[in-house]
């Protein structure tokens, strides 16, 4: 395969400062957060544990690990003044919006008044971007006023039980679990450059990360799940899937979930998510929605090798626990804000306002002439 072109627009294969947080594509495949591999991490730890790790710098003994839980459990009730606001967003607002606004008004509330409360904030925000999300989901598409606090321990558990207001099963739980470690950092990908820029001017932690959310939103970065979602849900099997991709091929159109910025052959949290959405297939007992997925896979290596990012497979497996298109990008906010915030925190602590140059393309300077010769 041909070396995958590093350089020209988008700031591509330029350094931008440096990280200890995380490598991405180093080998050309891998993905490590502060030196753990994303494949052990998948396997052997909770996303809380990831989040301390991102947050503090180590992963938590035990007994740091039950107070931060029990911290982050105990921040879940939103301000009266929150769920105010999000009952006047209509039920037509995607929810990333949702969340910018959701956000921001805590900001409003709950102001970073210095550095030294970033960490009280970014637990808030853990605990609290579900229920911002699901409240006004609920209120708006259930006409219920959701209570955002649950018995679950986990973050994860916790979105699902507000969303669909059962206890999920631990196949549903483990699921979000593994998700939410995926796509909890990934260096220096677009919403968290946002979130770095912002960082350097000296601004608030809510202003980094609801700028972060806005940058996470499109289809180019995490809005890409949905996206891939909209994309499989009308593929009757892997024929058509096959019918349907080669005719976008040809028409040049671009393939939401395929390809990356970094990666040159494989995005190391594809097979992960896709285990588990073939495990999830299973467990519903229709295979359509993996089936054609891996059916896409093929045509885009074997067409233009591509491969598909964190995002192709998450968008069935989140399809098979239930969960509606337009909440998917939600969840990787809610697990990408460990990132951001770990940046802001790490940006601040050795701060040079970000303010690249620019090459000028414009007309020669020139006389404004008055109103009436132009
Ligand atoms: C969690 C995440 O945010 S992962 C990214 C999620 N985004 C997506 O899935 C959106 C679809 N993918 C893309 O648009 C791109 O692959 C990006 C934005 C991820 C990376 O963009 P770039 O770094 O510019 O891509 P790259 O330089 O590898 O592109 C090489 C060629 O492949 C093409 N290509 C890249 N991705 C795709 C795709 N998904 N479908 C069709 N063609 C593609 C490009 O058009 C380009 O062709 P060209 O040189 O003839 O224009
Ligand atoms: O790194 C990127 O450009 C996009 C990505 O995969 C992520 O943010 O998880």
């Amino acid at each position: 395969m041909a070396e995958k072109k590093l350089s020209g627009a988008g700031l591509r294969g330029q350094s931008a400062g440096e990280t200890a947080l995380c490598t991405v594509g180093k080998s050309g495949s891998g993905l490590t957060y502060r030196g753990y591999d994303i494949k052990e991490l998948a396997e052997k730890v909770s996303f809380e544990e990831v989040a301390y790790l991102l947050a503090k710098g180590e992963l938590p003994t035990q007994s740091q690990l039950d107070d931060y839980r029990k911290r982050l459990k105990s921040l879940r009730v939103l301000p009266q003044e929150v769920k105010d606001v999000l009952e006047r967003i209509p039920k037509s607002a995607h929810p990333m919006d949702v969340m910018r606004t959701g956000c921001s008004m805590l900001g409003n509330l709950e102001t970073e008044e210095s550095f030294d409360e970033a960490d009280d904030h970014i637990e808030r925000f853990l605990a609290t971007f579900p229920g911002i999300v699901l409240y006004w989901y609920r209120f708006t598409h259930d006409g219920v006023r959701i209570d955002t606090d649950s018995e679950e321990e986990s973050i994860g558990a916790h979105f699902l039980r507000l969303l669909h207001d059962k206890k999920p099963s631990q196949l549903h739980a483990d699921v979000m679990n593994t998700s939410l470690i995926l796509y909890a950092e990934h260096e220096f990908n677009a919403s968290t450059f946002t979130a770095r820029v912002c960082a350097s001017t000296l601004s608030d932690i809510h202003s980094c990360v609801t700028g972060a959310i806005g940058s996470l939103r499109g289809p180019l970065h995490g809005g890409a799940n949905e996206a891939a979602m909209e994309l499989i849900e009308d593929m009757k099997d892997a024929e058509d899937a096959e019918k349907t991709l080669m005719g976008m091929l040809e028409r040049k159109e671009k393939i939401m979930g395929f390809g990356h910025a970094i990666y040159k052959e494989f995005d190391p949290r594809n097979d992960i998510i896709k285990a588990w959405s073939k495990k999830l297939s299973e467990e519903v007992g229709d295979s359509r929605l993996y089936d054609v997925s891996v059916r896409c896979e093929e045509v885009m290596w074997r067409e233009k090798k591509l491969f598909p990012n964190a995002d192709f497979f998450h968008a069935s497996a989140y399809n098979y626990m239930g969960i509606p298109t337009k909440l998917f990008t939600p969840i990787f906010v809610m697990s990408r804000v460990t990132g951001w915030t770990a940046h802001v925190k790490e940006q601040r602590a050795n701060n040079r306002i970000i303010r690249p140059s620019a090459d000028y393309t414009g007309p020669e300077a020139r006389p404004v002439p008055a109103i009436g010769d132009r």
